[in-house]
């Protein structure tokens, strides 16, 4: 896997962890947030619930209230007037206040006054439970209230719940005392239960009986306190909706039923859907930033690590140690572009170095057999193309063997360094190239140099070598050490061989003349 590769998979992996992350921690939060919130305005409108159901007993203790500080009624109940009662106490007269019930009590509590009836229909209902000795309310409604709170309530009757206010009779004024007490009550029937849901806009039932549920999910379970009941708002938690329930008491502080507001998760399922939204747009940020990561890495990093590798494997491929890397910014990279370009300048002399050590003679210095080869192909070509002469020259030391022989090995290398000394004394124009072939034998290459001045140079090479006088007794041609030189020139048809084999030729002609002189050999016929 390249660079590049790695770099995505790492950084996908890693922006792969962090979205997780992130995920997780904005699902414990974010969900945990929606969900107090969601517990909260439900319970708010249970409070909501409660209160209006409140104020519904409210006015029906309003309207008792009105009943029971009414100075006509007040008498009623000293002179039991007929013509008031066929007058205020008829069905059609107690249907226009909307009750379904008025109970009047005298002071000892015995029932006076006892009417119930559907005020809808102003036809009579049967509450008669109401009545019944061993129903504890009936009890409650007989004596005088005291404190007001609780005054109203609720009391279950067959039809359903009824709202029950009670008050002390007394006179418009309120300062005689009370006669009795009167009691009006409301039937929670479904058209009422319809207007308080149409006020509150909750949809809620009652129940008859109370149901097992939990506390909220979360958090402390709120607590209601109200002359419908007390006690906390219990839950039964779905998917979708919660349900809400709260009991409700009647006057006696029996259960009596239960409130049940069916409550839909709505809040919940908005959060699970921002949380949807957040998490795409979290995800398209993060490939944009990984994107934008690898186009930043991509330019800052790979593009200029591709073209260094590129240029590397171009010096490589070439061997041309003399290119360099083109990078020369202040980066880390462009640092280890200029550190590759001062290997490359060691690398380069180096090379130089071996190249020349590889063309180069150990013993006398001077260019070797190598050299000689790669020259004299050269020579070749550039004679055929510019058409100038090129002559070459082979030498060999007279009867060296016996030199060795006479003075050491040592004595003939230094010998052999006189001779090299010699050629390059006179063979050193730009074009002339004296070398060692091996052993003791030696040539020298003339660029542009015809027969006359190769002959000229070669003899002068002979007399600069008996001009040094190294005494050599053993020698048949002379007293000192002598050299043999044939010379040969390059005809149109040679190779590189061909040149050698003619110029070796004129060298042995040379020896077998006597040695210690200049032959030449111009041309295959000379
Ligand atoms: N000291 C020394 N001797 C060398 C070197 N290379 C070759 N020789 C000797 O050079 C001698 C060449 O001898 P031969 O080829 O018989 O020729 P010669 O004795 O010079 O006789 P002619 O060439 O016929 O005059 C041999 O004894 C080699 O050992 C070298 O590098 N150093």
């Amino acid at each position: 896997m390249g660079l590049r590769g790695k770099l995505l998979f790492s950084l996908v992996a890693l922006l792969g962890v962090l979205g997780l992350a992130s995920t997780l921690i904005l699902r414990s939060s974010v969900l945990a947030s929606y969900q107090q919130i969601e517990l909260e305005a439900s319970q708010d409108d249970m409070a909501r619930l409660v209160q209006t159901l409140e104020a519904e007993l409210l006015q029906l203790n309003q309207v008792t209230r009105e009943w029971g500080n009414w100075t006509e009624l007040y008498n009623y109940l000293a002179n039991r007037n007929r013509d008031f009662r066929n007058e205020n106490l008829s069905p059609t007269n107690l249907a226009l206040s909307g009750v379904w019930y008025l109970a009047i009590y005298d002071l000892a509590g015995h029932t006076v006054e006892a009417h119930s009836l559907n005020p809808r229909t102003s036809q009579p209902v049967d509450l008669g439970q109401l009545a019944q000795s061993d129903n504890p309310i009936r009890a409650i409604l007989g004596q005088q209230p005291e404190a007001s709170p609780d005054n109203c309530g609720l009391a279950r009757v067959a039809q359903g719940l009824l709202m029950l206010c009670r008050l002390p009779i007394l006179d418009s004024e309120g300062k005689l005392p009370s006669r009795g007490v009167i009691v009006m009550g409301r039937l929670l029937d479904p058209p009422a239960l319809q207007r308080i849901a149409n006020q509150t806009r909750l949809q809620f039932e009652l129940l008859s009986a109370p149901t097992q549920t939990k506390p909220p999910p979360t958090g402390e379970p709120r607590t209601l306190f109200s002359p419908l009941g007390y006690g906390p708002v219990g839950y039964l938690q779905g998917e979708d909706r919660y349900e809400l329930h709260w009991t409700l008491r009647d006057l006696a502080g029996r259960p009596c039923g239960e409130l049940l507001l069916p409550w839909p998760r709505s809040i919940m399922t908005r959060g699970r859907e921002v949380l949807v939204q957040a998490q795409w747009q979290l995800t398209l940020l993060t490939l944009l930033g990984a994107f934008g990561m690898l186009l930043v890495i991509d330019r800052v990093l790979l593009v200029r690590l591709k073209r260094l590798s590129n240029e590397l494997d171009d010096i490589r491929a070439g061997q041309d140690w003399a290119k360099r890397t083109s990078d020369s910014s202040a980066d880390e990279i462009g640092g280890v572009a200029q550190h590759t370009n001062e290997l490359l300048t060691v690398i380069a002399a180096q090379m130089l170095e071996l190249e020349q050590r590889a063309q180069t003679d150990p013993l006398t210095g001077l260019a070797n057999r190598r050299a000689f080869d790669q020259r004299l192909l050269h020579e070749i070509r550039l004679q055929r193309r510019k058409g100038q002469p090129l002559a070459l020259v082979m030498l060999d030391v007279d009867f060296f063997k016996r030199y060795n022989d006479a003075y050491g090995h040592q004595a003939g290398d230094a010998a052999l360094r006189v001779v090299a000394r010699c050629m390059s004394g006179q063979a050193k124009r730009p074009g002339d190239l004296p070398v060692r072939l091996g052993g003791e034998e030696f040539a020298i290459l003339l660029a542009d140099t015809n027969l006359a001045a190769a002959c000229d140079i070669a003899e002068r090479v002979r007399l600069a070598l008996l001009a040094e006088a190294l005494p050599h007794k053993q020698s048949d041609v002379a007293e000192v050490l002598s050299i043999s030189l044939g010379v040969a020139m390059l005809q149109s048809d040679d190779t590189p061989e061909s040149l050698y084999a003619r110029a070796d030729t004129a060298l042995y002609a040379a020896k077998h003349a006597g040695r210690n002189q200049v032959v030449s050999k111009a041309t295959e016929t000379d």
